[in-house]
């Protein structure tokens, strides 16, 4: 369709200076507000009269930035246009006739602004059809950091191999050391009942109802994983291991396709199609940011000459499933119903005890987090979990760690397990621990793929890795830390039921159930154990990919079936939670009120309340960058384009990394100065949603000169939302990356980037104590109405600069002109439109978002 519109037709031939490419007319330019001339030589080389019946742009640019002239072969000037309006005339074009279109651009923003022009003709024939020549016009106005920070190599999606089924012999590879050899078990459980899947959770068919939900769940990954697989590819010999082959993969950083350390691929010499065809397994020693690191077996290495190409299949890790089977069987065969299913018939009455002297001590100003401390040390939910929830910022992994703290000091016996879904806030809990314990008694268990940064944790200094943790060793420490999943390890190893007194799970609502069960059964004790979940349905939950599973429930964490399900975690009938199980927390201390206003309007009722302290929360109030004083928080609209690179799926957007610089050298600059603190790089943090755009920021932070005055850089924190999930910064930049409609579904259907995620868009923006920059771009954004909400706030406040995205009230003025023409489209598609107000109003919306393949959908 976009090949059929672009094409010269009907005798008519279009070229450009700058000279245009399939279609495409790209430029950069230089210097901002000063024009650049983009021209159109219409030629008339067939043999029949044709007339020109009009020609438009479609684009946003703001009306002064974009105009055209329009002159005939003797360079009179004919016609001046601004554009955004539709040109009606005639322009008779006689074989051998020519003419030109001049456009001007003035761009005065940097970035990307895209247009297209659309020329009508009609031949001079009495019925003939009207045609359309379409050109797409690219400008870019870059900073040298931008042109850096361009794509390494055009863009190259990998293709995707179709599935053969061929007879195979498997020749096995060597995997990692240490790596845990209880993978890739037969799928075993034969999927039976829909009525399992329909009756409500109970303690009899909790095992089987989970089994099922997981192989649903383990089925759709099969599948999901089968598009990555790979063809013709080649790999490196390592240069640090010469028994190891080097595969790139792009997308891994990203998840896309998951592969971790000890999993396995399978990989047969494209050129083999006798069957049976040798298959061989390589197992990945390392993962980098764009390739895997593989042992094979010397059958293949004797074999292996550089330039061979390979077919790549990649295999599911179904260690974390295997895990979550086993937690529900042991669930089960520990009778944990009182823990999963609390009926409240258990718990005794007891005093609240007094609290000792401790770091977060300061809780005391807050009732709720003070009283909370006090029943878990007293355990007066026991055998029924203690559930500690609320908005971002009120203090949940304060509470949660105060109360370790206490626990472990009323009573010298107590034995703690503290974890959390993600490394990231198992390490912040680490951090706050040992704020006020001594770090011999926390022990730090790391899975195997994770980098060091704890004293006292499982790593191998002579085998310079992470070892499986010891029984002995671990059952030493007060506190063990670790994720959810590698507390299967501690089954695994052999620590007995009950050893653990208490589990405390932070953000607990991003597990689904079945994971929160591996740090439970089979070391909490069903009766004398206190387990403790922190966390707020609101934020991320679970990613899952079966549309079955996520209908059937496994979506739901412990934390949230509870509080939506059993009624001991319901309010009563007087309004108000019984506090022996539930503590909600809603007082903030993290953030400006203005940070907050959004996400407390729409996903916490208003109800959070702001306690943030007075003088930090107003820090940068007065920041001569703001746009209006006293609001600290900026969206900055930036015209940025969504890019990838060689053959990597992930985006990156260079104009909204240079207005994070710019931010950053601001802040640098101002930093000591008219009342603001001296910063450091850890006061910062930057929130991006794909891999690409972090590792291109990273990359930025490293050119900028100015910004290695920062003598720690290298601690300023750039990630996901998921990275910062429980984490906080005084200043928050996030990048929103998205400037292209027509990707918005791709994100949906892979869980990723900001647009159409809730949980994602509330962590992202709650992260901030006194001062939140956003970059994006406001027109693809406001398509969301999430987001449309926070841009329409950040205007009506006055905190929004950047790209003039005002002229969206003027499209009214074209749409009811569109609204009252009849539009006939080219020949091919033959219909002529009477396009009603709405109609045009969709269409036309359409038509102005910025991708130009989507608009000559349209138009066609
Ligand atoms: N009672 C209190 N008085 C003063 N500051 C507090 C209090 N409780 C928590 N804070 C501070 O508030 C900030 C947020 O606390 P914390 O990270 O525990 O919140 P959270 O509820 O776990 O947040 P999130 O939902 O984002 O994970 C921290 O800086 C913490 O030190």
């Amino acid at each position: 369709c976009r090949k059929e519109h672009t094409a010269d037709k009907g005798g008519i031939e279009i070229t450009s200076d700058p000279v245009e490419s399939g279609g495409k007319v790209q430029f950069a330019v230089d210097r901002l507000r000063e024009p650049f001339v983009v021209r159109f030589h219409i030629v008339n080389k067939g043999t029949d009269n044709v007339h020109l019946t009009y020609y438009t742009a479609l684009h946003r640019i703001h009306t002064e930035d974009f105009f055209s002239a329009f002159r005939n072969e003797r360079n009179k000037l004919a016609n001046v246009h601004k554009f955004f309006l539709f040109f009606f005339f005639c322009l008779f074009f006689p074989p051998g006739a020519s003419y030109e279109v001049e456009v001007k651009y003035i761009l005065n923003h940097y970035g990307y602004f895209p247009a297209t022009m659309y020329f009508e003709f009609c031949p001079d024939l009495p019925g003939s059809v009207p045609f359309c020549i379409v050109r797409e016009i690219e400008a870019a106005a870059h900073t040298p950091l931008a042109v850096e920070l361009g794509p390494v190599a055009p863009y190259k999606p990998f293709r995707v191999a179709a599935y053969k089924p061929v007879d195979t012999i498997i020749v096995d590879g060597v995997p990692p050391d240490r790596t845990n050899p209880m993978l890739n078990a037969p799928f075993t459980s034969a999927l039976t009942s829909r009525g399992l899947l329909s009756c409500p959770l109970k303690m009899k068919n909790y095992s089987h109802r989970f089994h099922l939900l997981l192989h649903l769940e383990e089925i759709q990954m099969e599948v999901d994983i089968r598009k990555y697989d790979l063809l013709n590819q080649t790999m490196t010999q390592d240069q640090g291991n010469r028994k190891l082959l080097k595969l790139r993969v792009p997308g891994v950083a990203e998840n896309r396709p998951s592969v971790l350390r000890g999993d396995c691929l399978r990989v047969s010499k494209s050129e083999d199609t006798v069957q049976p065809i040798t298959v061989y397994t390589g197992y990945v020693h390392r993962v980098e940011l764009d390739s895997v690191k593989l042992g094979f077996s010397k059958k293949l290495l004797q074999i292996f000459i550089s330039n061979m190409k390979f077919n790549v299949e990649f295999t599911l890790n179904r260690y974390p499933l295997k895990l979550q089977h086993r937690a529900v069987d042991l669930a089960v065969k520990h009778q944990l119903e009182e823990v999963l299913f609390p009926s409240g018939a258990a718990v005794a009455s007891v005093p609240m005890p007094k609290l000792r002297s401790g770091a977060y001590l300061y809780l005391e100003n807050n009732p709720e987090q003070h009283a909370a401390v006090q029943r878990i040390v007293a355990g007066s939910s026991k055998p029924a979990p203690h559930l500690v929830f609320g908005p971002p910022g009120t203090g949940k992994t304060i509470t949660v760690v105060e109360a370790i703290n206490q626990v472990s000091k009323a009573d010298p016996s107590a034995r703690i397990l503290a974890c959390a879904p993600s490394n990231s806030a198992c390490d912040l809990l680490c951090e706050r621990l040992q704020v006020n314990m001594d770090s011999h008694q926390i022990y730090r268990v790391y899975a195997s793929s994770r980098d060091p940064n704890s004293k006292y944790c499982n790593w191998d200094e002579s085998k310079d890795s992470f070892v499986p943790p010891q029984k002995e060793v671990t059952m030493k420490y007060k506190v063990v830390v670790t994720t959810m999943v590698t507390a299967g390890r501690l089954v695994s190893g052999g620590i007995p039921v009950g050893h653990f007194s208490h589990v405390f799970v932070d953000e607990g609502g991003q597990a689904v159930e079945p994971e929160c069960v591996i740090a439970i059964a089979g070391l909490l004790d069903a009766e004398k154990g206190q387990l403790v979940l922190a966390g707020d349905p609101k934020q991320l939950g679970p990613i899952l990919r079966s549309p079955l599973a996520i209908e059937h429930g496994l979506g739901l964490s412990l934390l949230e079936r509870l509080m939506r399900h059993n009624s001991l975690y319901q309010k009563n009938t007087d309004g108000h939670f019984d506090t022996r199980f539930v503590t909600k927390l809603l007082r903030n201390y993290r953030s400006h009120s203005a940070i907050l206003k959004i996400p407390n309007e729409l996903f916490y009722e208003n109800e959070l309340q702001v306690f943030a302290d007075q003088w930090e929360r107003e820090t940068y109030c007065n920041w001569e960058y703001l746009p209006k004083k006293g609001f600290p928080v900026i969206f900055h609209g930036v015209m940025g384009k969504d890019e990838r690179e060689a053959n990597s799926p992930s985006f990156f957007n260079v104009s909204e990394i240079e207005v994070l610089i710019d931010y950053l050298t601001k802040l640098m600059e101002t930093q000591g100065k008219k009342g603001l603190p001296k910063l450091s790089a850890t006061d910062i943090g930057i929130i991006a949603p794909y891999r690409k755009q972090v590792e291109k920021i990273q990359k930025a932070l490293r050119f900028v000169p100015a910004l290695s005055r920062w003598s720690d850089l290298k601690e300023l924190k750039v990630g996901s939302v998921e990275e910062f999930q429980g984490q906080e910064r005084k200043i928050i930049m996030v990048s929103t990356v998205r400037s292209s409609i027509n990707y918005v579904k791709m994100d949906r259907d892979f869980n990723i980037g900001f647009l159409s995620n809730e949980k994602r868009f509330n962590v992202a923006l709650t992260r901030a104590r006194s001062l939140l920059i956003v970059v994006g771009n406001p027109v693809i954004l406001k398509k969301d109405p999430t987001w449309e909400k926070f841009i329409s706030y950040c205007v009506k406040e006055k905190g929004y600069t950047g790209f003039d995205f005002g002229d969206v009230e003027e499209e009214d003025d074209i749409v009811s002109r569109l609204a009252t023409l009849k539009i006939n489209m080219d020949s091919e598609c033959e219909y002529s439109v009477s396009l009603s107000k709405t109609a045009a109003d969709s269409r036309l919306d359409s038509c102005m978002s910025f991708s130009p393949d989507f608009r000559l959908y349209l138009l066609s």
